[in-house]
């Protein structure tokens, strides 16, 4: 086997790794915020993850530094908050996009609870601001968010599959506006939240001055 593959198997494993790792904190997560166990056990819950959390911090990398299972160019990033499989954050929201246009898929649990039963609105806004960030750079000009307005019609309910659609629906110059909204998958045509997203195309020199770290090869 090549270098080169050997390479990709490690990578591949370690997201595997990632994902894995994922899973077992959301899974933490949501039992954390449903449990009723006993105090005592909340107690001992608590100095066990201590001890898992100890090994994790002895190599961390800097904010200047992409994560080593990451791949900006090529949109794979496992800690983001919305996608990332690595992301105890993240539901998380499964993507698919081309052409200025992005489908998402997820399931909110209770740990994403605004008002009893139902999403918090900045978890909403927050997985609209993504996909709506999906259907502008598949539109092959990439931006940052200057402006998101929501309007929440219905309540999303938690522990329900969720459909979450985008779409690009003007670009002037640097300026890209894409509408985004979410629905449950049972009822796609009944929309609960709606949002339009603003976004603009960084300069050179915006890039360089806010990701210019992290714009760098990584010293090998
Ligand atoms: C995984 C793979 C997929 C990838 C999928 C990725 C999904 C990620 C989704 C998450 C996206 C985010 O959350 S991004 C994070 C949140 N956003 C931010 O932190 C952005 C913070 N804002 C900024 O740093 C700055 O505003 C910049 C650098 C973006 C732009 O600089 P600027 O000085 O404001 O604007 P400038 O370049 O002069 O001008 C740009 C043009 O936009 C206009 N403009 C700027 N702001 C506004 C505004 N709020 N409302 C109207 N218009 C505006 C200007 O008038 C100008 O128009 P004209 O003169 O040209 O006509």
């Amino acid at each position: 086997m090549t270098d080169r593959l050997q390479s990709v198997d490690r990578l591949l494993e370690r997201r595997e790794a990632i994902s894995d790792l994922g899973d077992a904190l959301r899974l933490l997560i949501e039992h954390a915020t449903a449990t009723e166990a006993p105090t005592e056990e909340l107690r001992r819950a608590a100095e066990r993850i201590r001890q898992a959390a100890g090994p994790l911090g002895e190599r961390i990398r800097e904010r200047t530094e992409v994560a080593a299972a990451d791949d900006l160019l090529g949109g794979v990033r496992m800690y983001n908050p919305v996608i990332g499989r690595g992301s105890a954050l993240a539901p998380p929201v499964h993507v698919e996009s081309s052409n200025g246009v992005a489908v998402g898929t997820c399931t909110l649990g209770l740990a994403y609870e605004g008002p009893p039963m139902y999403a918090h609105g900045g978890v909403s806004a927050m997985l609209l601001d993504q996909m709506l960030g999906h259907a502008v750079t598949s539109s092959g000009k990439p931006g940052m968010t200057v402006q998101l307005d929501t309007a929440y019609r219905k309540p999303v309910p938690l522990m329900t599959a969720l459909r979450l659609t985008a779409e690009v629906s003007q670009v002037e110059g640097r300026r890209v506006t894409a509408v985004g909204a979410i629905a449950t998958a049972e009822r796609p045509d009944e929309v609960l939240v709606t949002a339009t997203g603003l976004f603009v195309a960084l300069r050179a020199e915006q890039a360089q001055r806010l990701f210019g770290p992290v714009m760098r090869p990584r010293a090998s």
